[in-house]
């Protein structure tokens, strides 16, 4: 077993997220200590004006405008986060045997052979001293994949785990929502719609706080039902996975003309809905529904998606003993520790590539 430290920034541009486990690349050994490093408002703020500035780049290695400084503080806080965890957990650099680094994703057009995750993975192996995986997605979508989702390979792992029986569906909430489907051997994954992307910038818009805080605006709100059966009418909810988003695909469907509280509610009900609708679109519909990422913590956003996907069991992943905030990170952690070894990161049923694909950089120190 291997002992590996996996680091994710997600779109929803929180912050850092920092996980240990111990793992052979196939099998999960242990679980190790997680760690978080919240992105100040300024470093946020810089990180939406890459996104923006990366709106209009066809090259991935192309840095126009903020993107060169967007890079410098992705990389420089994963370091810190990293240098923090190994002091707050009494860790030394050499009993750690690899970083898996996602970097933040900027950019994503699959269909245009481009996904971009700013962060230097070189610069972060030799701030560390420790071997760093990077670049994770590239290999999938070079060879004609959607480069996104990539944690099924990791959910698929800790389902095993629980060793229940019938098709289970693991769902990630983060700024974008993903799916994974398991029955036996089937491994099925695809990002379903909004996560919680849309209603943070909603959110942060109308109170200078990008979250609604335990989901209490929504639970005041009123959703509109004509908005939301319209913005459900978008090609992308009916197309069979693999599919896969950019952060801001939906951002042109606004709520500006609501109440915070109505915004909020339609907003909620948009990603518990847009979720349910993969359903009819899996093999078999999915008795037990397990829910990860930061909308599990979101009690409005559950409520509903129970209600959606009723009479099937919904249970926060948290309730099953695994980590609550931290299993992105686990995934990349486990991630970089199968690229070391070869083995594929990505199925014909989770990103659609041909053929089961390996994937990642490795950066020595
Ligand atoms: N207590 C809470 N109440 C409401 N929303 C919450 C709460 N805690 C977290 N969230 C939501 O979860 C988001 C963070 O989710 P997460 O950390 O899974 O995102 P991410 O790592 O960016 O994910 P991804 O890479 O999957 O997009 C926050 O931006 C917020 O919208
Ligand atoms: C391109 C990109 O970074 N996509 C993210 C995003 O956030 C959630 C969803 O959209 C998912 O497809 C992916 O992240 C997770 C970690 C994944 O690849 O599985």
């Amino acid at each position: 077993m291997l002992k590996a430290i996996g680091l994710m920034s997600g779109t929803s541009l929180d912050g850092v997220d920092v996980a240990l486990i111990e793992t052979d690349g196939e099998h999960i050994g242990a679980f190790g200590p997680t760690g978080y490093r919240a992105y100040a408002d300024n470093e946020r703020e810089l990180l939406r004006r890459a996104l923006a500035d990366a709106a209009s780049v066809t090259q991935r290695d192309a840095r126009p405008g903020i993107l060169a400084d967007a890079e410098r503080l992705v990389t420089r806080a994963h370091a810190d986060a990293v240098e923090n965890f190994f002091q707050t957990n009494n860790l030394s650099r050499d009993a750690v045997d690899v970083v898996g680094f996602h970097g933040q994703t900027v950019l994503h057009r699959p269909e245009q052979k481009l996904t971009m995750q700013i962060g230097d993975g070189r610069a972060l192996a030799a701030s560390l001293g420790v071997p760093v995986v990077f670049d994770l997605r590239a290999a999938d979508v070079a060879a004609g994949g959607q480069g996104a989702p990539l944690v099924p390979v990791y959910h698929s792992a800790l389902v095993r785990m629980l060793a229940r029986s019938g098709p289970t569906a693991v769902v990630n909430i983060g700024g974008v929502a993903n799916i994974t489907y398991i029955d036996g051997e089937t491994l099925i994954a695809c990002d379903t719609g909004p996560g919680n992307a849309l209603l943070d910038d909603f959110m942060l818009r109308r109170t200078g706080k990008a979250v609604d805080r335990d989901g209490e605006a929504a639970a005041k709100g009123r959703t509109d039902g004509e908005w939301l059966a319209k913005a459900l009418r978008r090609p992308f909810f009916t197309a069979p996975p693999p599919k896969s988003l950019d952060r801001n695909d939906f951002a042109t469907l606004t709520v500006d003309s609501m109440s915070t509280e109505d915004g909020a509610a339609t907003l909620t009900a948009f990603t518990a809905a847009s979720i349910a609708m993969i359903a009819p679109r899996l093999p078999q519909i999915p008795e037990n529904w397990i829910v990860v990422g930061g909308g599990a913590s979101n009690p409005t956003l559950m409520r509903i998606l129970g209600e959606r996907l009723a009479p099937a069991t919904v249970t926060r992943g948290s309730d099953l003993g695994w980590s609550g905030d931290a299993i992105e990170a686990q995934a990349f952690a486990y991630m970089a520790v199968r690229s070391l070894k070869g083995l594929p990161l990505t199925f014909p049923g989770t990103t659609g590539v041909a053929a089961p694909h390996t994937g990642g950089v490795l950066a020595k120190p």
